[in-house]
């Protein structure tokens, strides 16, 4: 629990006004985890294991950590047919929940998609940018402490609507336990290659390459701190989309949704992670009240209750402010990757909002209809990284090259501009290659 915060029970109970709220709601915010230097030297080591030695360390290290006892790569490779013998084995539910869930994410992302442009100068010199698909996209499905089968779907589709050629997917089977759905939807989602790894290792395999897995051009896809260390430490060798550390959830409550279904919101996120983060923003003291004692209530139903109560305990809180204004400055210095606004008049609030991954409008809009089949992406930026970045999309898995073609009036205007610059630079050879067109008539 944040130090000094004044605590009724499970969660921290906060106000704006107290004299330490600053200190109490940084130290709450921080997610110390990726700078652990433990695990960046078992990283490392993990990390050369696998470029130096290959496909052998890549079954070393998944014995080790996730537990089997495999002896070749050929025992960590699913090939499609296994793909489509786990959809078409699924009970009829699942497999239309999950063909809908598909549908409705892969519309959503087709209106993501980027064009080619030009545009032609006077003079008939043409400037554009190209748009081009990754060639091999690696993508990263979480498997340690819950299986993710929407996690394939929100990596992959977007990939495929990007045009991505070839899909790599990698997933750890702690215990050699696979998840049918996990592997039904990387059928749907079409994906290429399966590669039942995790970890470090997993993202050292798709950077680096072995001789069973592919080197990818980037890795997507959130993962645990290993993950997280892991990709941090590939960037550069392959693309990374963003490190995505453990949930959050930041609700700003007006006071008139059933407190039952708001601390079923907040336990939503906290239940994926220890180190997940779920906090409620009101203006109404008696209503925090409410929302604390429905959590009180209902946490001991909760299957998942002993992570729920860590996350709560450790990364929670109830704050209490001053009015919508305070609640809307609090939750754009918080960042969160998701944001409830849970009021009546979600519109009027939507431009004062600046910073979050994904924003749930009214009270209706559970966050978890985002997880799952909404349509936008759930991979989005965590630890206040909303601040600069963006929810996983489309255009993180295509490039853009930029076109120039001067025509010959075009680069003799352009070469006397250039000359001089050049020479500016004292880049003489710049400067005469510029020369060489410009007209002499
Ligand atoms: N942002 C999103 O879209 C999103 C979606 C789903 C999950 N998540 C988050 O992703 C995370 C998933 O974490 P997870 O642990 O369940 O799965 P994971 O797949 O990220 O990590 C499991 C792997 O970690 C490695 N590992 C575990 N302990 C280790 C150790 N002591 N030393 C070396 N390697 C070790 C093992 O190789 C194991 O296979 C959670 O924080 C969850 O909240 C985020
Ligand atoms: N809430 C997670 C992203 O932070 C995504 C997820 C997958 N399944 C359930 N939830
Ligand atoms: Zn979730």
């Amino acid at each position: 629990m944040a130090e000094n915060a004044e605590s009724r029970g499970t969660i921290a109970r906060l106000s704006t006004t107290d004299a330490d709220f600053d200190t109490t709601l940084e130290a709450l915010l921080a997610w110390e985890g990726v700078s652990d230097a433990q695990v960046r030297q078992r990283v490392d080591e993990i990390l050369h294991a696998v470029r130096t030695r290959g496909d052998a360390a890549l079954v070393e290290t998944s014995n080790r950590f996730d537990r089997l006892s495999v002896s070749s790569m050929a025992e960590l490779t699913l090939d499609k047919a296994r793909l489509r013998q786990a959809h078409d084995g699924l009970p009829a539910e699942q497999r239309d929940a999950l063909a809908l869930a598909a549908e409705r994410i892969r519309a959503y992302h087709e209106h993501q998609k980027p064009e080619s442009w030009q545009y032609t100068e006077a003079n008939g010199t043409v400037l554009g940018q190209k748009v081009t698909p990754l060639d091999r996209a690696g993508i990263y499905v979480p498997g340690g402490k819950a299986a993710y089968p929407s996690s394939v779907l929100m990596n992959a589709i977007p990939a495929h609507v990007a045009g991505v050629s070839e899909i790599v997917m990698v997933v750890p089977t702690p215990d050699g336990v696979l998840n049918e759905l996990v592997l039904a939807a990387a059928y749907l989602a079409g994906v290429d290659q399966v590669f039942t790894v995790g970890g470090a290792q997993a993202v050292a395999a798709l950077a680096y390459g072995t001789e069973s897995v592919p080197r990818v051009d980037k890795i997507v896809g959130p993962g645990n701190i290993y993950v997280a260390t892991a990709k941090r430490a590939v960037f550069g060798q392959v693309g990374i989309d963003m490190i995505a550390g453990p949930s959050e959830i930041l609700v700003l409550s007006d006071g008139g949704t059933d407190p039952e279904w708001l601390a079923m919101d907040l336990f939503s996120q906290a239940e994926h992670d220890e180190d997940a983060q779920a906090i409620l923003v009101s203006w109404d003291a008696d209503h925090i009240a409410d929302v604390e004692a429905a959590i009180e209530r209902l946490l001991p139903t909760m299957e998942r209750e002993p992570i729920i109560r860590a996350s709560l305990e450790k990364r929670g809180a109830l704050i209490a402010c001053a009015d919508r204004e305070e609640a809307l400055a609090l939750a754009n210095r918080i960042a969160p990757e998701h944001l409830e606004l849970s009021v009546d008049d979600p519109e009027s609030l939507l431009p004062g909002i600046r910073h979050a991954g994904a924003i749930f409008m009214g009270r209706y809009t559970a966050e978890a209809l985002g997880d799952y089949c909404a349509g936008p992406n759930h991979v989005l930026p965590t630890s206040g990284t909303a601040r600069f970045s963006s929810p996983l999309g489309v255009y993180d898995f295509q490039k853009r090259s930029s076109i120039i073609h001067c025509s010959a009036e075009g680069a003799s205007t352009l070469g006397r501009t250039a000359s001089v610059l050049a020479r500016g630079e004292s880049l003489t050879a710049h400067a005469r290659s510029a020369e060489n067109r410009i007209r002499k008539d």
